[in-house]
């Protein structure tokens, strides 16, 4: 089964479509056979979230809702990295205008995930912090390959994760871990994460974890949709909820909190030190 299930994703077979994208920031399948979409994010080197990268993934999900799409596979095509969160380029020294607008897709961009009626997997192959751990928190299972990291470390940039982050943290690790993980902006180890359930299975190494993704999705397609999803959805609502009833809060607080000069400061020398590395 697997050996079949690999020729397809490797597009062997004629069964898997490309799927037309406006841009080459994510390559995206889909097996016509089970409905299977495989989204890999495909900006290097390590897929950081700008605006152009959060625009192709709404895109997608927004295209996928017209197609018979079964459940859905997030993965990267970064060697090492899952995704590298945020572009901290959106955010340092931006106007207000481009500021908004690319809150405003990030904000567009989860709820489409959050919310997506499918199961959704993320095959988290290499680090994956802040934003990217936002993703994969946002999909309904995580494997990941082992001795990366993700969690939630916009702390220790001296920035702050918004709630809905820290929402989607607490509804997987639970309140008290999360509060702990959020004030200290910890960044957990593979290992580490699937201790506390941040991340749902370990992989071998990068083969396994598509195995592990694709037998998740065969469970997940052996269950009658409607039900699934409405499930899904009644756990979710409550957290989806309160950032679209707050978008604009949200994006005033988002605005007003990295205008202010202490914090394009930690933004600048965060820069540099990555640069620096
Ligand atoms: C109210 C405000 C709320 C804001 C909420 C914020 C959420 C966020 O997501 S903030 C972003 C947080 N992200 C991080 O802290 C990750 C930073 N990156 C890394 O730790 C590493 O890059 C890595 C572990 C993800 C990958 O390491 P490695 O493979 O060694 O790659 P390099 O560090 O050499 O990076 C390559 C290249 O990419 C640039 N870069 C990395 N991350 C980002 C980023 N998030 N945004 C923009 N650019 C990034 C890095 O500077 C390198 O650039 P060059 O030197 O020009 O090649």
């Amino acid at each position: 089964m697997f050996v079949l299930r690999q020729c397809l994703t490797l597009g062997t077979k004629s069964s898997v479509r490309n799927f037309a994208a406006a841009t080459n920031l994510v390559n995206v399948k889909i097996n016509e056979d089970t409905g299977v979409v495989i989204m890999e994010l495909n900006k290097p080197p390590v897929n950081s979230l700008n605006y152009e990268l959060l625009e192709a993934m709404h895109r997608t999900l927004v295209k996928l809702e017209n197609e018979r799409c079964s459940g859905m596979i997030l993965t990267s095509s970064s060697p090492n990295t899952f995704s590298a969160g945020l572009d901290l380029l959106e955010m340092y020294k931006p106007t207000v205008d481009k500021a908004r607008k690319f809150w405003g897709m990030l904000q567009n961009t989860w709820i489409k995930l959050y919310s997506a009626p499918y199961p959704t997997v993320a095959a988290i192959n290499g680090h994956s912090p802040a934003g990217g751990c936002l993703l994969a928190m946002s999909c309904e299972y995580r494997i990941m390959v082992p001795k990366k990291k993700i969690g939630l470390n916009e702390t220790q940039l001296g920035i702050v994760a918004p709630q809905w982050f820290q929402d989607c943290m607490k509804n997987i690790i639970g309140s008290r871990q999360a509060e702990k993980a959020l004030i200290a902006g910890t960044l957990f180890s593979s290992e580490e994460a699937a201790k506390i359930g941040l991340i749902d299975e370990l992989a071998t190494d990068k083969e396994d974890l598509m195995k592990k993704a694709h037998d998740f999705m065969d469970e997940q397609l052996g269950l009658p949709p409607l039900a699934r999803s409405t499930v899904k959805i009644g756990f979710r609502k409550d957290t989806l909820n309160r950032l679209i009833n707050s978008r604009e809060v949200d994006t005033k607080y988002f605005i007003d909190f990295i205008f202010q000069p202490k914090v394009q400061e930690s933004l600048e020398m965060y820069l540099q030190a990555l640069k620096k590395k």
